[in-house]
């Protein structure tokens, strides 16, 4: 499986992660959505860079220019809730891709533990595709492990990117050990060390999805 961190590099992408994380800056709504969909932008640009290419002959109104554009059938595929934005970024680019919805949360069975529950699964045909699975967090792995096994029964894509912002070391093993090594990719921005007892991330930036829309009881 293929790691690859964007944020190892210095760019843009590195202000728009510490804004997410900054806990004076979160608090803004509307800037903590707007930065995820800026780095699903960012995201689905440096992705797009793996599909297969072709040349077209493109007529303008003064002559013919040979283009090479992408050949991928891409499916954008995001885990609700904190995933919307990450979503709208990627459409933004990625304007020709279909669309998948899964939905997953956190079923706590005490204070500590927690099933992951998934509900809702809403795809088109997946086989021989280009499957994005979009979810700004990763913190054990286990939402983008399920999400992805029920995504397989809608048909097995060409290569799956799994597409995220922050993830636990801990959820990077996870997923090389769940993911097919062959045609995996993972794309983060930030690499962080960490598990709570509450398998949040530290220092992580607390719940995405709360943050992005608000707080459930
Ligand atoms: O790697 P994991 O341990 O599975 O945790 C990561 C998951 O947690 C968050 O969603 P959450 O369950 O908080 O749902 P929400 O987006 O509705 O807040 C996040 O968006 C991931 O889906
Ligand atoms: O750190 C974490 C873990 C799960 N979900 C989040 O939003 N953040
Ligand atoms: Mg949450």
């Amino acid at each position: 499986m293929k790691i690859v961190n964007l944020g190892e590099s210095n760019s843009i992408l590195n202000r728009f992660v510490s804004e997410l994380r900054d806990v004076n800056i979160q608090k803004d709504s509307l800037r903590f959505r707007r930065n995820i969909e800026r780095i699903g932008e960012i995201m689905a640009y440096e992705i797009s860079k793996d599909f297969s290419y072709s040349q077209k002959d493109i007529q303008s109104p003064l002559g013919i220019a040979p283009m090479s554009t992408p050949d991928d059938r891409v499916v954008i595929s995001t885990i609700l809730r904190a995933g919307l934005p990450y979503h709208q970024g990627f459409l933004s680019y990625l304007d020709y891709a279909e669309n998948a919805f899964v939905s997953a949360y956190r079923k706590y069975k005490d204070r500590l533990n927690f099933d992951i529950h998934i509900e809702y699964i809403a795809s088109p045909r997946l086989t021989d595709k280009t499957l994005i699975i979009t979810d700004p967090m990763l913190a054990t792995g286990s939402s983008m492990e399920l999400a992805y096994e029920a995504l397989l029964t809608k048909g097995h894509p060409a290569h799956i990117h799994v597409a995220s912002i922050i993830s636990s070391k801990q959820a990077i093993e996870y997923l090389q050990r769940k993911m097919p090594d062959d045609k995996t990719t993972v794309w983060i921005a930030a690499l962080d060390d960490e598990l709570d007892d509450h398998s949040y991330i530290i220092p992580g930036l607390g719940d995405a999805g709360d943050l992005a829309y608000g707080e459930k009881e």
